[in-house]
């Protein structure tokens, strides 16, 4: 018996509905990329795609390249807010920009939560022109209001993912709804 997954589609015959769609690909992919943070309150993954639906980055919030992340704390409250995980967290979209040396210009940012308004910043200097975006919890925060602002000042456009999401299971870390 092999442990490969099997693929089970409902309708065989059917092309146009045995296979998952873009929007469903690429935002599989950003939940996937959550997964790799080690943010216990909040994982984040990101995918930049051309516009001819190519894959150019990959990103997810964890802590910057050659610090060792067991000696900053992941805490979302402390004495100071130097004890806390703020500060020092490298935001899954400007990682995902940051990942690449791809030119970006016309591409679409796949993200599993709204972008803050210094991601918003880099996302247009980029040259990102479409978000995509799965969840909102912090859209009366005044950073997810700015961003509002920063995108519709620079034309990026933005839309909320409604459509289906995987449920992914590593047993020890899941991703569900
Ligand atoms: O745009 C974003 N991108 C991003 O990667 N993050 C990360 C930073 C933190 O690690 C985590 C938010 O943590 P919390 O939900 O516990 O406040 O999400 C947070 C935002 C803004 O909310
Ligand atoms: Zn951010």
């Amino acid at each position: 018996m092999s442990n490969l997954p099997k693929v089970i589609v409902k309708d065989k015959e059917d092309i146009r509905t045995n296979h998952i769609n873009w929007d469903e690909y690429f935002m599989s992919i950003a939940i996937l990329s959550s997964l790799r943070s080690k943010d216990t309150s909040t994982k984040v993954g990101a995918a930049i795609v051309s516009d001819e639906h190519k894959v150019l980055s990959l990103g997810y919030n964890g802590m910057p390249i050659g610090i060792d992340d067991s000696k900053i704390p992941w805490a979302r409250e402390g004495a100071s807010e130097l004890d806390t995980k703020y500060p020092y967290v490298c935001h899954a979209e400007l990682n995902a920009i940051l990942n690449t040396e791809r030119r970006l210009k016309g591409s679409t940012l796949y993200v599993t939560l709204f972008p803050c308004n210094e991601c918003a910043k880099a996302v247009i200097q980029a040259g990102i022109k479409k978000v995509i975006f799965l969840d909102d919890k912090y859209h009366d925060k005044t950073y997810s209001i700015a961003s509002r602002k920063l995108f519709e000042m620079a034309g990026v456009e933005t839309s909320q993912y409604l459509g289906r999401v995987p449920l992914i299971d590593f047993g020890d870390v899941k991703y569900e709804l």
